[in-house]
């Protein structure tokens, strides 16, 4: 196995009497996209903070590669972060933002151009960052840390703002960049929404380690779950009652936890009951995501 591009270990952060990340490990594979997950004040931002040097730890270490970032001599050219999407000097241009950092990232005007193209602005190069719409910014963001032609990107919550169609080329954005052998670490708060660009999951909660695993060892983690729709709701409920099965109410049907759609298929035609919607429901990765990090809340549902 490669080494790890980055190494969190045993990472604790007080500001006062708040403990935002509480003694937490986990490594980060380079080649791979990794999901850096959490409920709002979980600490993700802090740890990345601390990765980046801008932080001081109370205890532990953050490396990147096999060292700290302020000991790294040309950092530029090794990690590339997007923190906040709001904090550019909004006067000048997103080019003149970006040839501000030429310099010390060690690259010409003509590769900000280029970064500038890569992200879709071009059309925006000279235009006031003050004016940039949300999603704007966030590409804007990306170009930057992207400048130096780092083999390290570390993205704090890059979706935030993107449109759909932004969603999905992110999404292909970063899945080259781990193709061609880049580490890439995104924060989200919202598993579904890196669902389908992570390789890796780290998911926390108050500071703490919760779970750090592939994506596919997070999804065995989740219950399957089938949708139904049947002329005889009460006869489905009798049959769920005596398989007992986990049923929900759904709209126009049940949900039902923990089983595949012929065991329900074949439970429903052997009790004589007419079906007309089976479905694979999926597996309810929000729900375990919320369970782990303990912010499920009672609005989710009321389960049979
Ligand atoms: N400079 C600071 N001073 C005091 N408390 C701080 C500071 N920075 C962060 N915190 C606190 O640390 C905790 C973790 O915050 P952090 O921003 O790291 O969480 P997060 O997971 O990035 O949240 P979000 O998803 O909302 O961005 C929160 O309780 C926050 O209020």
């Amino acid at each position: 196995m490669n080494s790890p591009a980055i190494t969190i270990d045993g990472l604790t952060k007080r500001f006062g009497a708040v403990t935002a990340v509480d003694d937490l490990s986990f490594t980060v594979a380079p080649g791979r996209v990794t999901g850096f997950l959490g409920p709002n004040g979980s600490g993700k931002t802090t740890t990345l903070r601390m990765l980046l040097g801008l932080v001081e730890p109370t205890a532990g270490r953050a490396l990147i590669g096999d060292r700290p970032y302020l000991q790294i001599r040309r950092p530029a050219q090794e990690v590339g972060a997007a923190l906040e999407a709001s904090s550019f000097h909004p006067g000048r241009t997103g080019l003149g933002h970006l040839t501000t950092l030429a310099p010390q990232v060690g690259v010409s005007k003509a590769r900000c151009r280029e970064m500038l193209d890569f992200v879709g602005l071009t059309a925006a190069a000279d235009r006031r960052v003050g004016g940039y719409s949300m999603g704007m910014r966030q590409r804007l963001g990306l170009a930057t840390a992207l400048l130096g032609d780092p083999g390290v990107i570390l993205l704090d919550e890059p979706a935030n703002g993107l449109d759909p169609q932004g969603i999905v080329w992110l999404r292909g954005l970063l899945r080259s960049l781990a193709h061609e052998g880049r580490t890439v670490l995104l924060s989200s708060h919202v598993l579904a929404e890196v669902r389908s660009t992570v390789d890796d999951v780290v998911v926390i909660s108050n500071g703490r380690l919760v779970r750090a695993s592939t994506l596919t060892e997070f999804e065995d983690l989740a219950v399957h779950a089938v949708g139904v729709r049947t002329p005889s709701p009460a006869s489905f409920v009798a049959l769920a009652r005596e398989r007992h099965w986990r049923i929900e109410d759904a709209p126009g049907g049940f949900r039902i936890h923990g089983v595949d759609t012929a065991t329900v298929g074949s439970a429903a035609f052997g009790a004589g009951i007419e079906l007309h919607e089976l479905t694979d429901a999926g597996a309810d990765l929000e729900t375990v995501f919320l369970q782990l990090t303990g912010s499920a809340t009672p609005s989710m549902g009321a389960v049979r």
